[in-house]
């Protein structure tokens, strides 16, 4: 991957339109979030923000690259001018551009390669904060954000603003952090695995030889786990065990069955051991995360991070474990920007910047960039936000 597509491919030819940069750099991918102002908008408040009160129309655009490849994000801000309209400091207006928002553990380790290589300083947000902080954010100002995933049916869900808390977020990254959420600002990390996205990256690298993250994904799709999982019926002898409710067909032991014959690797196909490791990943954050909504009496789970990706077969696993365990009691539901969560929260974290500054405009709810937008069959479903994207809106200052 990923996208040294020219600003330009997002329909912003100016520069000095774009202001307001934050990052989130996690342990897998880098996540940018910034604002270009539209050209047909004269007033120009986030570089002179003094007085101005009505707004300005443009547009939240989104970006991600591998960590391990941070040299390129720093090409991209750079090449694109991201930080031309930096932020101003209140104390210090001649400290112009100085420092962007920045969350995730990347924001201290990498600290001193954005200032050698930009000259800006990192202004570190805390990671947990910026995670609800995103959350919140969208799931309030962003229709069709929200949606289930069952049976091959997807479902946006209408959320009421006065009943959205408390709910779980659970953010599947590198490793996962399970959070309760029970306002703006208000929420506890109440449990975490570290079996996550970098677990199914990591070990699936290893197990298949594939060479990038949506290889291991596009061979997942091709594949059986049926070859290499042991299923209820191989121990029951094609029974279901019904007294305690598992049908034959229930994986009894993931990547099981590869303990009853003298097969090596080389015997089992990529796409079967890509399946299966997504199955058992995806599975067992489904049951962890259920336990923790059951411990807290919380009903709702949202589940965020880059691990998802959008595809199917993850948050239909998801989404069975949840409902399986919960007895349909709790439910699981998917966030369209994902992976952005982190990074919406640090951009919201800009002075005079709070939650309610920034209102999405109702007239453009779904997200499209300048290669949708004007495509008619365009179901936000059916791609991820892996492109650089953005969404139109209305940033207020007060
Ligand atoms: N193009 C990609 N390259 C690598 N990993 C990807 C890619 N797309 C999705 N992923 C998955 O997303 C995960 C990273 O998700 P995310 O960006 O939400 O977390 P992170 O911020 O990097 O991790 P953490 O919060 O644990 O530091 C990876 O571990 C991998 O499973
Ligand atoms: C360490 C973080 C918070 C970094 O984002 C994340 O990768 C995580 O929540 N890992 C799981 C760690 C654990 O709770 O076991």
């Amino acid at each position: 991957m990923d996208h040294l597509r020219e600003i330009e491919t997002d329909g912003i030819s100016n520069p000095r339109e774009i202001s307001r940069l934050a990052i989130d750099i996690g342990g897998s991918l880098i996540k940018l979030v910034y604002f270009s102002k539209d050209s047909s908008d004269h007033e120009d408040p986030l570089n002179d923000s003094v007085g101005v009160s009505n707004g300005v129309n443009g547009r939240l655009h989104f970006a991600k690259f591998e960590t391990i490849n941070i040299n390129d994000c720093l090409k991209f801000i750079s090449a694109n001018k991201l930080l031309l309209g930096g932020f101003q400091h209140q104390e210090n207006p001649t400290n112009d551009r100085s420092f962007i928002k920045a969350t995730g553990g990347g924001a201290y380790k990498f600290s001193d390669l954005f200032k050698e290589k930009l000259g800006i300083s990192l202004e570190k947000e805390d990671e947990m904060d910026c995670l609800v902080t995103g959350a919140n954010f969208l799931l309030k100002a962003v229709n069709h954000e929200a949606f289930t995933y069952l049976n091959g049916q997807k479902e946006f869900v209408q959320i009421d603003h006065n009943d959205l808390y408390p709910y779980l977020l659970v953010n599947i990254g590198s490793g996962v952090g399970m959070v309760k959420v029970d306002g703006d600002g208000k929420f506890e990390r109440v449990s975490g695995t570290s079996v996550g996205g970098g677990t199914f990256w990591g070990l699936g690298k290893l197990l298949t030889k594939c060479q990038s993250f949506d290889e291991l994904l596009e061979l997942s799709h091709r594949g059986n786990n049926r070859v290499v999982d042991m299923l209820v019926g191989d121990i029951y002898g094609g029974m279901d065990y019904s007294k305690i409710g598992l049908s034959s067909t229930a994986i009894a032991s993931s990547f099981g069955r590869a303990i009853s014959n003298n097969n090596e690797l080389d015997d089992y196909k990529p796409e079967d051991v890509s399946r299966s490791l997504l199955r058992m990943i995806s599975n067992n954050i489904g049951q962890i995360s259920y336990l923790n909504a059951l411990r807290f009496g919380l009903k709702r789970i949202f589940f965020g991070g880059f691990f998802i990706r959008g595809q199917s077969y993850t948050m239909d696993t998801i989404s069975v474990a949840v409902h399986f365990w919960s007895k349909g009691e709790a439910k699981a539901m998917f966030l369209r920007h994902e992976g952005f969560l982190g990074a919406l929260g640090a951009f919201m974290s800009y002075e005079r910047h709070s939650l309610d500054d920034l209102m999405i405009n109702q007239s453009v709810q779904i997200p499209v960039d300048a290669s949708c937008g004007t495509d008619t069959n365009y179901n936000p479903l059916e791609r991820d936000l892996n492109e650089t994207e953005s969404m139109q809106c209305r940033v207020y200052q007060a």
